[in-house]
């Protein structure tokens, strides 16, 4: 009789949903009594208690970085956290950054992925999201030897000047399109820096300039481009409990397809027309990116053969994702810090005034002599970071790792943003002051790791040669070429700096000014 009410409780719909319930309240308690009173594992480094199931998914807030440089007083440098079912640790310090980088890369050198970025398996054709593999090697030798290497980079010089001047055109457009639409004149530079920057990838590895300013698929390819870091980054129940990632309970992952199919449309069209014309025998003269991609032939023992025409698609939009917003949101904050703080855009002006004037726009080759700027530019990594807690990693293994045992497929993240402030490494941490690498040998290129905005390691940001340049050349631009009014009322100190967490870390409140041409030319 008892295994029959059983039976018909298991078979009958609310039986199940009884059943489970009941289930989930047992787990619950348990998991609850385990936690308040067993004894904390002394093999994971400390961290807050959390809740059962959930563990501190809900503790983390929107802006997740900040929330665990608070805890790092409580916790130390090294944090253990559970997200969901999702062992996590979190790397707060530069020693404890020196330790997993110079001796633990390997074991630490693999992606956690986000269940949005599964989306038509992106993630299997990409360099940043790939498991540390043969595909990822592949892809990795290709770029830094054929790509983002400082010989190309070199050769590309003529081409970073001309987008700049673009840009001065686009914002003095911009400003006379809106006085005659009866606007305030007020220009949103984040859209047009974003647009300098794509263009440059573009550039880089198709050869075209592929976005302008008014064109209208131009801002559908922006806004797609938007929501794709921005739900990338965003957090996602499915990662925390991924028995729900069939269900996509908050339909990230829907909304991800939708804006993914809009995003490959078009750069999917810019792949077809160079293989139509690489079929009609016609070559470029100078080969590029795509080029490489196309021809590229292995033995297939590590890593792929050939790239399919799907694979090539992966590696161009993950280039413009990885690329486009870290630069443009890179130059954005760097700019609001300089806005902010009047005293050091007057020094910046003035170092480009004498060693440039006015009567030419500021070039790649002019960087070498601009100091403040090099001081100006590290400074902004320190603070704002584009991506706060690097791209997290995955161990591949079970590691020892400063006396603790990290199992493996924990997720691990560096928090850059936290390693910037830490005031056991910098004076007053919290003041922009750029004067302060100007006596000093700390660089971003992975080996201070009291200043690590790129990672280090065998993943650091393959695109550093690019940004270094862009970014410092793109701020003398600004500050050469116009002045900047902060519209009727607001004073320096009004500039915030807010933060909105995506992919990357954005300026919440977007700057917007109005430019006055001083530049000559
Ligand atoms: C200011 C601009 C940029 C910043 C702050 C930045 C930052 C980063 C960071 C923190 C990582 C993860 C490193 C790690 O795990 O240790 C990364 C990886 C990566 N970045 Fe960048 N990045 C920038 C620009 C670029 C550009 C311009 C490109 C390409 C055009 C690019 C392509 C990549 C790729 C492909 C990866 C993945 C590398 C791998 O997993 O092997 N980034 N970037």
């Amino acid at each position: 009789m008892e295994s029959r009410t059983l039976k018909s409780l298991l078979v009958n719909p609310v039986g199940v949903a009884v059943s489970s319930g009941l289930l989930l309240v047992v787990l619950f308690a348990f998991s609850l009594i385990k936690r308040r009173f067993g004894s904390p594992d002394k093999r994971r480094p400390p961290g807050p208690l959390g809740w059962p199931i959930f563990g501190n998914m809900f503790e983390l807030g929107e802006l997740p970085h900040q929330t665990m440089y608070r805890w790092k007083n409580k916790y130390g440098p090294v944090m253990w956290l559970q997200l969901g079912s999702i062992n996590t640790m979190v790397v707060q310090n530069a020693t404890a950054a020196a330790e997993l980088f110079k001796k633990h890369d390997v074991p630490f050198a693999d992606r956690k992925v986000p269940d949005t970025l599964t989306a038509f398996d992106f993630n299997q054709g990409t360099l940043g999201m790939n498991t540390f593999g043969g595909h990822w090697r592949v892809l990795r030798r290709l770029c830094s030897m054929e790509f983002l290497v400082n010989k190309r980079m070199n050769e590309t010089t003529d081409l970073r000047n001309r987008l700049e001047r673009n840009m001065v055109a686009w914002i003095e457009d911009e400003h006379r399109t809106s006085k005659a639409q009866g606007g305030d004149g007020k220009v949103q530079l984040s859209r047009l820096l974003f647009l300098m920057a794509f263009n440059l990838v573009g550039n880089l590895m198709l050869s075209k300039d592929l976005l302008d300013n008014r064109n209208p698929e131009s801002r559908e390819f922006f806004e797609s481009m938007n929501e794709i870091l921005s739900l990338a980054g965003t957090p996602n129940i499915s990662d925390f409990l991924p028995f729900l990632k069939k269900l996509d309970p908050l339909g990230m992952k829907r909304r991800m397809i939708a804006h993914m199919t809009r995003t490959f449309r078009i750069s999917s069209r810019f792949v077809q027309e160079r293989l139509d014309n690489r079929k009609a025998g016609k070559f470029n003269e100078k080969k590029d990116f795509l080029d490489v991609l196309l021809e590229y032939q292995g033995d297939g023992k590590d890593g792929p053969a050939t790239f399919s025409e799907k694979h090539i698609n992966d590696v161009i939009m993950e280039m413009f994702f990885a690329g486009s917003e870290t630069t443009s949101i890179s130059i954005e904050w760097g700019f609001a810090e300089l806005l902010r703080h009047p005293h050091a855009f007057q020094k910046l002006r003035e170092e480009i005034d004498r060693v440039v004037g006015v009567d030419r726009l500021v070039q790649e080759s002019d960087m070498e002599s601009l100091p403040y700027l090099q001081a100006v530019v590290k400074e902004t990594f320190r603070l704002h970071p584009a991506l706060p807690l690097l791209l997290p990693r995955n161990t591949m293994e079970d590691t020892k790792y400063l006396g603790y045992l990290i199992p493996k497929r924990t997720q691990v993240y560096v928090n850059a943003w936290a390693i910037g402030r830490d005031p056991a490494y910098w004076d007053d941490p919290l003041t922009f002051k750029p004067e302060r690498f100007l006596n000093s040998s700390v660089e971003y290129k992975g080996q201070h790791f009291e200043l690590i905005p790129f990672g280090s390691g065998r993943r650091i940001c393959i695109g550093f040669p690019l940004a270094h340049r862009v970014v410092h050349l793109t701020l003398a631009t600004l500050v050469q070429a116009f002045d900047w009014d902060l519209g009727a009322g607001v004073k320096p100190e009004d500039i915030d700096i807010d933060e909105k967490l995506g992919l990357t870390l954005r300026k919440k409140n977007p700057l917007k000014l109005i430019p006055k041409k001083r530049l000559r030319v």
